[in-house]
């Protein structure tokens, strides 16, 4: 066996993202015989020692059979509605398939949100920390409900990577309806399946498309995600729901993604990856040398515009003098108060404003630089 993969086979805290499109039928219901053969997988597995985390989507897609949808509705409101019908649906269905070993799950209901603000990931970590160490098997989706369109991750795979960072797991293993990453469709001739990848060069060529009816992100989320993970340490395996039982025993069957051996913080990981800015700060070439190069924080003074209408709290968009993003940030003022403190001194601003306004405009523990500024 493949060394690599033996980290798989050999892991003891895995988690395991299961698509849309390998949990429900075409009209909208539940696949229980697809379910219990994921379940079957997964409940060995956990019999045998390894804690589990399952990060499940298919909360909308189960929801269409009930609310009598034919397809998945286009509207934001219609796909939460029926999220909210499916959800309850589906960790019936997980709670009455993993009880067949004696297994109890517990549901986890995430935003991209409770990724970024700390007392909430600092929550999240220490529920899940404590539902393994009871034994549980945690059923992870996102909290579609109150997710918004700007913010919500949509699909799971980016969600899944987050969590494996956040519970610090050994392995992540994206299941979906196809067999591995192909260098292009593979509903075109001629696609070849890549058995591993070891970093950015092997992805240069490779077409990555949509996914079907059911999924949302297709390939190109799917590769996101095990960017994030393999950045952050995390090797992963992607590959078809049916071949689950091969790919935890760590067979060569899909593609393997090896780990990079970095570990940034959540919450920045979340930065990076997860959401684009709500706005943005265009930065003088002092600022960009500032913030890039010496990752210091960013102050008022080398700001020269500002963009879109965000509240403190939010995360912008650092660009550079040409417009190109470079960082991204949560910002300590909302839009409207920034526009009297550009180029000026948090001293003089301390003078003309008051105390309050000499903090920076971002906190340098608070930006990460993007990817190919680095
Ligand atoms: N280069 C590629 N390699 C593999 N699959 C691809 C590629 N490009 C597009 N796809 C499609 O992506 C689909 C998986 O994405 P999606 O439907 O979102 O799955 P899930 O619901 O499991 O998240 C596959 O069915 C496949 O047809
Ligand atoms: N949270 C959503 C996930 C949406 C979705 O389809 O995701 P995926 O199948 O992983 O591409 C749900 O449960 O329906």
């Amino acid at each position: 066996m493949d060394s690599a993969r033996e980290r798989i086979r050999k892991a003891s805290r895995l988690v395991v993202k299961v698509g849309s499109s390998s949990l429900t039928t075409p009209q909208g219901m539940i696949d229980v015989d697809r379910v219990d053969a994921l379940v079957d997988v997964l409940g060995a597995r956990r019999k045998s020692g390894t804690q589990i985390v399952l990060v499940s989507s298919g909360a909308i897609a189960a929801g269409l059979g009930p609310l009598g949808l034919a397809a998945r509705p286009r509207d934001l409101a219609t796909q939460q509605a029926a999220a909210s019908v499916g959800q309850g649906v589906l960790v019936a269905r997980y709670t009455s398939s993993f009880a067949r070993y004696g297994l109890r799950v517990g549901q986890v209901l995430l935003t991209a949100d409770d990724m970024m603000r700390r007392s909430h990931h600092v929550n999240a970590e220490r529920t899940l920390a404590r539902l393994l160490e009871l034994g549980i098997v945690p059923v992870v989706n996102e909290n579609d409900t109150v997710a918004t369109d700007e913010i919500r991750f949509g699909d799971n795979d980016r969600l899944a990577a987050l969590v494996a960072h956040l519970t610090r797991a050994d392995a992540l293993v994206l299941l979906s309806d196809v067999d591995a990453l192909y260098d292009d469709d593979p509903r075109r001739p001629g696609a070849r399946r890549l058995t591993e990848v070891r970093g950015p060069s092997d992805l240069l060529g490779v077409e990555l498309g949509k996914g079907g009816a059911v999924g949302t992100g297709g390939m190109i989320t799917k590769v996101q995600a095990a960017k994030i993970a393999t950045g952050a340490g995390v090797p992963v395996v992607l590959t078809a729901a049916a071949h689950a039982a091969q790919a935890l025993a760590g067979t060569d069957v899909g593609t393997y993604f090896h780990p990079e051996g970095r570990h940034p913080g959540t919450r920045l990981l979340w930065l990076a990856h997860a959401t684009t800015g709500r706005g943005r700060l265009h930065l003088d070439s002092g600022a960009v040398e500032a913030v890039v190069n010496r990752r210091k924080s960013l102050l008022p003074a080398g700001v020269t515009a500002v963009e879109g209408d965000f509240a403190a709290g939010d995360p912008v968009d650092l660009c550079e003098p040409r417009g190109q993003v470079v960082a991204r940030g949560l910002v300590n003022f909302d839009a409207g108060e920034i526009p009297e403190l550009l180029g000026r001194s948090t001293r003089e601003l301390a003078t003309a404003l008051g105390p309050e306004y000499e903090r920076e405009l971002i906190h340098r523990d608070d930006i990460v630089i993007l990817e190919s500024h680095h």
